[in-house]
């Protein structure tokens, strides 16, 4: 037997909030639903967190239905937001709509008794007018309700205040609630801990005009020991889209982590079980420097968000930069992730003909500019400090034509631990 949902949640640190009765109602096999608007073409590392909500609620027996906010996006949720924010184009929407749909259907189990369902609330507003919407939904719900709300109470005082638009909706997702516990039978609503004032106005909706019962649960929203947001890097989220932020950078993020985020991170990404994770922790505190926690986070998400192809092109580039025996990894890298993981090193170019000129290894790297000089060149071979395409060079005397072209072109050149030049021969 599976344990319980909210046991699961718990353990993992997932819980932050939930209505008393919640987990009376999860005893028996229920339906819960999470929504995600379609602001960007992709979800990121931050919705990956509410959608393993998702995962476990399907897990413990339970039907899951991912909403795509093709109405709510044409709108902006004020939720966490100081200020309005600027509509996006239908175009941008159909897109964007588009593509968390694609990622949200590889996460749960469309087969089977509790089948995951996918639901867009564009199918039940499209048809809506604006008078039916303030005779059904608005007449149930005070302003004053409203108001009390995090999300608007934080833009009423100073700044640019809060249009009517986004004003209203929490009344867009609280008739979503409505909609799907009328008819799909949903009595849950998940999302982070900040949709709860949106998650409660839909069960004050579901019992203002059904007299009926429905519940709210939140996870609470990442964040890392120092204090900041998690889920982005220097260069921005951190998209699940493998065009947006490419499979070595996503590895790379879980990688770097601190050892004091881990034992959360983990739990709330990995679906380990409790004790596989323990074990883990334990080998990771013999020796931290291995970064045992990382790596096995890394690896599980990689390729369960991208694939194991691409793990192990992440790993083999990370082996060329931190590993020891990189030689055969370097020649296996296609030039996309060659160029990826060499970003930022400098490059230069030299002619096919000028290399075959050179009469060895010191006319070579003197003349690609890898060193100012062939004294200097001497000097770094006599001291160890030179590597070509990942190998020592001991003699001066090597020729450059003996160096294989990686991807056809390129030859790495590397001065000491940390240097790389990448050469490109055109
Ligand atoms: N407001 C949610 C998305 C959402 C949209 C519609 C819903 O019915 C539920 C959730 C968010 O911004 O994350």
């Amino acid at each position: 037997m599976r344990m319980n949902f909210i046991e699961e949640l718990r353990w993992r640190g997932m819980l932050h909030d939930y209505m008393p009765d919640t987990e009376k109602l999860l005893e028996n096999p229920t339906a819960g639903y999470i929504g995600f608007d379609p602001t960007a073409s992709s979800l990121h590392i931050g919705n990956l967190a509410t959608i393993m909500l998702l995962v476990h609620f399907q897990r413990a027996g339970h039907k899951p239905f991912a909403l795509v906010g093709g109405a709510t996006g044409m709108i902006g949720d004020p939720s966490g937001k100081s200020e309005e924010r600027k509509f996006l184009d239908e175009e941008t929407l159909q897109k964007n709509q588009e593509g968390i749909r694609k990622q949200l259907q590889k996460f749960l189990d469309f087969q089977g008794s509790n089948a995951a369902e996918m639901v867009n609330n564009y199918d039940w507003f499209k048809e809506m007018g604006f008078l039916e919407f303030l005779r059904k939904v608005g007449k149930h719900i005070t302003v004053n309700y409203m108001m009390a709300k995090d999300s608007v109470k934080n833009r009423l005082g100073e700044g640019g205040g809060i249009s009517f638009t986004e004003f209203s909706y929490q009344l867009l997702q609280g008739f979503d609630f409505y909609w799907l516990y009328k008819h799909k039978n949903v009595k849950l609503q998940m999302g982070g801990s900040d949709q709860w004032g949106n998650i409660t106005t839909g069960t004050e909706l579901i019992r203002r005009i059904e007299g009926g019962e429905a519940y709210a649960l939140t996870t609470p929203l990442l964040t890392k020991a120092d204090g900041s947001k998690f889920g982005k890097s220097e260069s921005g989220n951190v998209w699940l889209d493998a065009s947006m932020t490419s499979p070595y950078k996503f590895y790379q993020f879980f990688i770097n982590q601190a050892d004091a985020d881990m034992p959360r991170l983990i739990r709330v990404f990995s679906l380990k079980t409790q004790n596989e994770i323990e074990i883990l922790e334990n080998e990771h505190s013999q020796s931290p420097e291995k970064r045992i926690l990382q790596k096995a986070l890394a690896q599980e998400l990689t390729e369960r968000i991208h694939s194991s192809h691409d793990l192990q092109n992440a790993i083999r580039a990370s082996n060329i930069l931190f590993g020891k025996d990189a030689v055969e990894d370097l020649k296996k890298l296609d030039e996309k992730t060659l160029l990826e993981v060499f970003e930022g090193v400098p490059q230069v170019k030299i002619s096919k003909d000028k290399r075959s000129e050179c009469k060895n290894v010191v006319d070579f790297l003197a003349e690609a500019g890898v060193f100012s000089s062939k004294g200097e060149t001497r000097k770094a071979i006599q001291n160890n400090a030179v590597s070509i395409n990942k190998i020592k060079i001991t003699s001066p005397e090597a020729t450059p034509t003996d160096f294989e072209l990686l991807q056809g072109k390129y030859i790495l050149a590397q001065k000491g631990k940390t240097n790389y030049v990448l050469i490109q021969v055109v």
